[in-house]
């Protein structure tokens, strides 16, 4: 994985047939997807469930490119191993998932993984300002994590700042939740490169008729390359 500050979209598969992941990792690659964004959730960090390691392990063989996992968990280290093992490239965790991000940031770097960590829409830049030089990616949550479908909260101010703290430093700044055609311009005005986006590029498509995947896919990067009309 080669850094880039160009823009990169990377589909959700929480919007994505739960039945038919492999299908739907390949498909939305060949629509023009950058990045596969896979959410992993608790039911106690976040109030939803998803899935595990063993989900992750299962579709990494139908991704050719990034396999970017949002953990939504607590307690995260117990499980960065098994979540490096299935082939994350990027393993990303909540700053406000546990007492110690330091020592998790530390085990998901030791674990071979790209280092991300993800701020919730009520958590300031600042709670990041120490831990700059230990991470791959910074994830500004633009709605309150659990569920695909949520209304984009503006987090522009914090891009901003974050985008300033970064300064030459080689980390993505990665914007998940509501993120279309028309909230895409803002965040990418505002220094974001990574664009994670679920019912946006899922919508109006599905596996026997993937071209909608890549419509939408198209649409978000020519709004967040500003070439949107
Ligand atoms: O992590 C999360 C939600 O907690 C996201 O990755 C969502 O899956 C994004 O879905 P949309 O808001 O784009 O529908
Ligand atoms: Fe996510």
């Amino acid at each position: 994985m080669t850094f880039d500050r160009s823009i990169k979209i990377a589909p959700s598969i929480l919007a994505a047939d739960f039945a038919n992941f492999g299908a739907e990792c390949e498909a939305i690659e060949a629509q023009g997807a950058d990045w596969v964004h896979v959410d992993v959730m608790d039911g106690h960090f976040v109030p939803n469930i998803t899935f595990g390691p063993a989900t992750c392990a299962a579709i990494r063989p139908h991704i050719k490119g990034v396999m970017d996992v949002h953990l939504m968990i607590a307690p995260v280290d117990p499980y960065i191993e098994a979540f490096a093992k299935a082939g994350a490239d990027v393993i990303t965790a909540h700053v406000e998932a546990g007492p110690h991000i330091h020592r998790t940031l530390q085990a998901i770097r030791g674990a071979g993984a790209k280092a991300g960590v993800a701020l919730n829409p009520g958590t300031p830049a600042s709670a990041v300002a120490e831990i700059l030089d230990m991470v791959d990616l910074v994830c500004v949550m633009t709605v309150n994590p659990g569920f695909g479908g949520q209304k984009f909260i503006d987090m522009t101010a914090k891009i901003r700042e974050l985008r300033a703290m970064i300064g030459d430093r080689p980390v993505h700044i990665e914007i998940d939740g509501g993120v279309d055609p028309k909230t895409a311009p803002l965040v990418a005005e505002a220094g974001a490169d990574v664009l994670v986006a679920g019912s946006a590029v899922f919508k109006g498509g599905s596996v026997s008729d993937p071209a909608p995947y890549g419509e939408n896919i198209r649409a978000i990067r020519a709004a967040a390359e500003g070439t949107y009309v």
